[in-house]
């Protein structure tokens, strides 16, 4: 029975019997979340890509600093932008209420991701849980080293997503999950650094857009940090015209742009743009790749009962 299998250590039914309601619980705390801040899905999606791609999906990125560690990843550069993590630790006193010690801060993460795919409109997928929580924070040379720079290319990320064991439609499907949110000027400043060749499948109207929107203020600018531009043009709604975009030379960030471009990754945004089903499909076995990498399982791990602090 497929529900039964085993995947990484984790398992279909792993709360059928600790926690039966714990999918229930998050989906409706997220849902009145969402309706007050309906820009909360993208920020919980993201949130599960920087945890996962640094240690792990071990929950490290919720810790604060204190005593020993100061520092923690979430001082990286590259965590720009990461928002909402307090959610997580809401909906975990609400699980602390239904089932205490029972439910992993990482597992709720994975499901708070997959809520926010599937409240967008996108496709409700299965996810093999029992993760459980790291008791350090990598720090922020890890998540420097670990996370992907706003300027990677088609070379990199499919090798980052190779790691985790994506085929390259698998890889181009992921990168789907910039169907929601935003990006902020100081990332998409390096697009108009000609030594990066990143004009490369601009289009020259969407190029002025950007130009308009994110002005040559410097990208340590304040302004820089609070400006932004949607990631495509329904940013709240989990479909496939981040393809669209792609393929007509208005992708964000260079790696939207290149795969649209690049012979290895384009016939894969061709086929995501035209199939709705494949996309959902691919992103979804991609999803469960990418919330599997690295996790504790068993007594490698534990179950924080505060998200932020591992005492
Ligand atoms: C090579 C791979 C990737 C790169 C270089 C990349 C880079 C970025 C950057 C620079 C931003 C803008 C952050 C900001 O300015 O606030 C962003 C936003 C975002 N990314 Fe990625 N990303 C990658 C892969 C992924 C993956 C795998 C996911 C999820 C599965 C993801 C989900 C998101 C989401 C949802 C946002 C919008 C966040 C918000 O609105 O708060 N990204 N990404
Ligand atoms: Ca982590
Ligand atoms: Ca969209």
């Amino acid at each position: 029975d497929q529900m039964e299998t085993n995947y990484e250590g984790l398992s279909y039914s792993y709360y059928e019997k600790t926690c039966p309601k714990v999918e229930e619980i998050v989906r409706s705390s997220l849902s009145s979340m969402f309706i007050l801040d309906p820009t909360s899905p993208a920020a919980l999606l993201r949130l599960m890509f920087h945890d996962c791609q640094v240690q792990g999906c071990d929950a490290s990125i919720l810790i604060e600093p204190s005593g020993d560690h100061q520092f923690t990843e979430l001082d990286s550069a590259k965590n720009f932008g990461i928002r909402k993590r307090d959610l997580i630790g809401a909906i975990k006193s609400s699980l602390e209420m239904e089932c205490p010690q029972q439910v992993s801060c990482s597992d709720v993460i994975i499901l708070a991701a997959r809520e926010a795919v599937a409240l967008s409109g996108g496709p409700l997928i299965a996810v093999p849980l029992g993760r459980k929580d790291s008791l350090t924070t990598p720090g922020k040379h890890v998540a420097d080293s670990e996370l992907p720079p706003a300027t990677a290319d088609v070379d990199a990320t499919l090798n980052l997503f190779a790691a985790k064991g994506m085929t390259v439609e698998e890889s181009v499907a992921i990168m789907g999950a910039h169907t929601l949110g935003v990006t902020h000027c100081n990332n998409v400043l390096s697009r108009f650094d000609n030594a990066n060749a990143t004009y490369e499948n601009m289009d020259p109207r969407f190029e002025t857009f950007l130009r308009v929107v994110c002005p040559e203020f410097s990208p340590y600018s304040q302004t820089a940090k609070v400006t932004f531009v949607v990631n495509d043009q329904t940013s709240l709604v989990f479909d496939s015209a981040y393809y669209d975009d792609s393929m007509a030379g208005r992708g964000t960030l260079r790696i939207d742009s290149e795969i649209g471009a690049d012979p290895r990754t384009r016939p894969f945004v061709e086929a995501f743009a035209a199939d709705n089903d494949r996309f959902f499909n691919a992103f979804s076995s991609a999803f469960v790749k990418l919330s599997s990498y690295k996790v504790l399982t068993g007594n490698e791990g534990v179950i924080r009962s505060v998200c932020d602090k591992v005492d």
